[in-house]
């Protein structure tokens, strides 16, 4: 087996979902269509709600700042009056959805929603999360060796809470000492790591971060944060370079800590 020793300095492992903790495919065909089928429905049955008001005003602040790119889907002001009206507002912001989809956009008012549209399906018992077999068992073994565990997601704090609370390893967010998600800045930005650093309270060269996105890594290790590229069926294929360039992993169990070497 193929082994990647971790430096004595890290005490943090910083953990991607999609592509690293969880299949592309579980994210592509499970969560991401369910969007799309319900987001309609959802904003009829919510439009009212507080937190469905605050889900539009920030997808419309978005579309706003999405005005000079092809294709986006600008978001009228809420009408008065007329059931027609408030039809088309609904659908104008279905179509800015789905449009910000079909591009895998990561904004925050668009993940924001997501995790809101998640909760009821989760909450159900609808949807559970997968996780590749290696990562409980890896994610426990370092706690026990002292390690601090951390997810930083594209996907809301919200949504990543319901994954980890909602898999099919059962409610695992006990494993996690915290979340961070595009509030903290956006993950291909160096600036976000320094302030996930900041935020944990310790110095970006004592993180590990473990991500299947080259621009993610090539951003953290700007900011002294110490990468490997996970490796994963379904990811997207790296480059002759990126593969000389990064420490790879195929499996969480690949990863060595100081205390085990
Ligand atoms: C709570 S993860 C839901 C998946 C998602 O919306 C997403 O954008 C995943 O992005 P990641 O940064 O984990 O690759
Ligand atoms: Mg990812």
């Amino acid at each position: 087996m193929v082994v990647l020793s971790v430096p004595a300095e890290v005490t943090v492992i910083l953990l991607d979902i999609e592509g690293t903790t969880t299949p592309i495919a579980f994210v592509k065909d499970i969560l991401f269509p369910y969007i799309k089928e319900n987001v309609k429905e959802y904003l009829q049955t919510h439009w009212e709600e507080e937190e469905c008001q605050q889900d539009v005003s920030l997808l419309r602040k978005q579309a706003e700042e999405d005005s000079h790119l092809d294709g986006v889907v600008p978001i009228p002001a809420v009408p008065e009056n007329g059931a027609d009206d408030l039809q088309q507002t609904i659908q104008a912001v279905v179509d800015n959805v789905c449009w910000q989809m079909s591009l895998d956009r990561k904004t925050t008012a668009l993940k924001q929603l997501q995790g809101h549209m998640w909760k009821a399906a989760f909450a159900a018992g609808r949807m559970k999360a997968e996780f590749f077999e290696d990562v409980v068992p890896a994610v426990r073994k370092w706690r026990e060796a002292g390690m601090k565990v951390y997810i930083y997601s594209s996907g809301s704090v919200e949504a990543q809470k319901l994954l980890f609370g909602h898999s099919t390893e059962g409610n695992i967010l006990e494993l996690v000492d915290g979340h961070f998600d595009t509030k903290i800045g956006h993950k291909v930005e160096s600036e976000s790591y320094r302030k996930i650093a900041n935020s944990i309270g310790c110095s970006t060269n004592n993180i590990l971060f473990l991500t299947d996105v080259t621009l993610e890594a090539s951003a953290a290790e700007e900011a002294a944060v110490h990468v490997a590229v996970v490796v994963r069926p379904g990811n997207a294929g790296l480059t002759d370079d990126e593969k000389a360039y990064y420490s790879l992993i195929s499996s969480f169990s690949e990863l060595c800590l100081p205390s085990s070497t």
